[in-house]
């Protein structure tokens, strides 16, 4: 399985690529990195600290989709936007584990997803995809007596808030209850709110340090409290994720996919 990586110097990109590299029957078929950066040429290997025979980086997405069987894609929205047109030309199946798109964003993939398979999943682990499940089965448990709060914590460097994760468990959360995020979200809070209103999803952003990823959802009762948490030791495991997506959406039929059809949850 030929496996291109849009992004390929970014943190995610390059254990990806490692991960490839690691995995029986597949083999790097490209990377991009952004015109003009100074990782462009370069071996993929040597990039990625690997000692393989492996392409170089390139800026031109176009040849990385025309020499893959799949791609991956973990860098900004715009770019994932446009990378998903790319890829629904070239017929190419195609990953996402960008974060941060908006609701015409992720219109855009769905409208890809009509000609390719695309799998796109705000977090790409194992315990994650199964704490969505458990948090839309408490939710469903508890009436609104519970007040759900959803905290997560990341490294300094992230850019969007709150996490596609945390977001994620909303939608967890709010379809238990039979309602919408947009209807009972309320993703930020300062000054003088007044009392919380009954059935609000609310959310709480931490950033610092080289934290990878811990999110906790709050149920919050009379008397009572529970807390559902999954921590991020290594961000392996989204690699792991991303490229046993990508196995198993290569020569699938056209769709909009998610982590669990991959895990079989
Ligand atoms: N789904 C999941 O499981 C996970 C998702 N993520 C998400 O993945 C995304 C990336 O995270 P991370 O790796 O930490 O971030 P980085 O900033 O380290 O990596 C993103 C990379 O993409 C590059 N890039 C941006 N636009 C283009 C383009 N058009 N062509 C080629 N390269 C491009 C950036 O280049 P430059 O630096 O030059 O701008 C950068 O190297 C985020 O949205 C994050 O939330 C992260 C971890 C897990
Ligand atoms: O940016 C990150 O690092 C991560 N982003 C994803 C998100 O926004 O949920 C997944 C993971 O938590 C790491």
């Amino acid at each position: 399985m030929k496996i291109g990586i849009m992004g390929v110097a970014g943190i995610m990109g390059r254990m990806i690529a490692k991960q490839v590299h690691q995995t029986a029957n597949a083999a790097l078929a490209g990377g991009t990195v952004l015109p003009g950066s100074a990782e462009e040429g370069i071996e993929i290997a040597k990039l990625c600290g690997f000692d393989a025979e492996s392409p170089t980086t390139v800026s031109d997405a176009a040849t990385v989709f025309a020499a893959a069987d799949v791609v991956i894609d973990f860098t900004s929205p715009a770019a994932t936007v446009a990378h998903a047109g790319l890829a629904a030309e070239s017929g190419t199946a195609f990953v996402v584990g960008t974060t941060g798109l908006t609701a015409e964003d992720e219109a855009r993939l769905a409208e890809a997803a009509k000609s390719i398979p695309l799998v796109y999943a705000p977090n790409m682990s194992l315990g994650v995809n199964l704490l969505f499940d458990l948090v839309k089965k408490v939710s469903a448990a508890l009436d609104e007596s519970f007040d759900i709060e959803i905290v997560e914590m990341h490294h300094r460097r992230k850019v969007d808030a709150p996490s596609g994760t945390a977001l994620g468990l909303g939608k967890a959360a709010a379809e238990g209850r039979g309602v919408t995020l947009e209807e009972k979200g309320v993703l930020s809070r300062e000054g003088v709110t007044g009392p919380r209103e009954d059935g609000q999803i609310g959310f709480a952003t931490l950033r610092g340090g080289d934290v990878v990823g811990d999110h906790t959802v709050i149920f919050a009762g009379p008397n009572e409290r529970i807390e559902l948490t999954h921590k991020a030791a290594s961000r392996e495991i989204f690699a792991a994720g991303a490229v046993k997506a990508s196995l198993w959406a290569a020569g699938r039929k056209p769709g909009l996919y998610a982590m669990p059809d991959v895990l079989g949850l």
